[in-house]
């Protein structure tokens, strides 16, 4: 999160760390008492490799009150993701068990219905990704408000050049922006999860490339069908 501020603690306790070999690679959220979403390019670099997920933390070090490590029994990438662009830009992870819900871990609900936020909603996103252009990882969760771009603006020629669909969406990215780690983590209008992180061009806090999310509510049928596929 570049130009943001630390979280209050504990405030945002739908928030994940996806984890490997206890180093923080990417963001995500609580949906479910065993599942998590998050983003489908996390699994990129991880030849292989189940995630980790930590709940309930503010401090990626620090021993803290209900903060515990579950460990992935399923992750499912959107069939439609891929390397080559930033469709369908999402992973849901069962938990080996469900995750014990308390003060610092509890589930964000999710939009369902398929409408556009307006532009200029104020809408925030938190993650434990780099906090300045030096790539700076903090310990803390960091966090920032950012207002809805409309698509339209997203995709002029000299921004994301009309490849912001409509199962995605775009918030101001000048100075103020999302980066590396961030990925997987909500974007929060009015208390429901509207979107999900997207590394899109990996350019961070530069106002011609605006941040991209992927957008919940066209994909809550599919989220739906693997949890219960997944629950049995
Ligand atoms: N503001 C939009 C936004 C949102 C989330 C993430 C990012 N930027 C990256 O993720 C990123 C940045 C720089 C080098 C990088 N290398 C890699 C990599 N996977 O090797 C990712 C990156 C950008």
């Amino acid at each position: 999160i570049l130009g943001g501020y630390e979280a209050k603690p504990h405030l945002k306790p739908y928030m994940a760390s996806l984890q490997l070999d206890g180093q923080h690679i990417c963001g995500g959220f609580l949906i479910a008492k065993q599942w998590v979403l998050s983003a489908a390019h996390c699994t990129e670099e991880t030849d292989g490799k189940m995630f980790q997920v930590l709940l309930g933390a503010h401090s990626l070090t620090e021993p803290e009150p209900h903060k515990r490590l579950y460990r992935v029994r399923a992750q499912i990438p959107h069939p439609g993701s891929n390397i080559h662009n930033n469709k369908d830009d999402l992973l849901l992870l069962q938990l080996e068990e469900e995750a014990e819900l308390n003060a610092h871990v509890q589930v964000l609900p999710v939009q369902r219905e398929d409408r556009d936020v307006a532009p200029d909603t104020v809408c925030e996103v938190a993650g434990w990704g780099t906090i300045n252009h030096s790539g700076r990882r903090p310990d803390k969760l960091y966090q920032l408000e950012r207002p809805v771009l409309s698509r339209d603006v997203c995709n002029h020629r000299t921004r994301h050049d009309h490849t912001i669909t409509e199962k995605m969406m775009c918030t101001d990215s000048r100075r103020k922006d999302t980066c590396k780690g961030d990925s997987g983590g909500p974007l929060v209008c009015n208390g429901v999860a509207e979107g999900v992180v997207t590394a899109g061009s990996r350019v961070c806090g530069n106002y011609k490339k605006p941040a991209i999310y992927t957008r919940i509510a066209p994909y809550a049928a599919w989220i739906d069908g693997v949890i219960a596929a997944g629950d049995g």
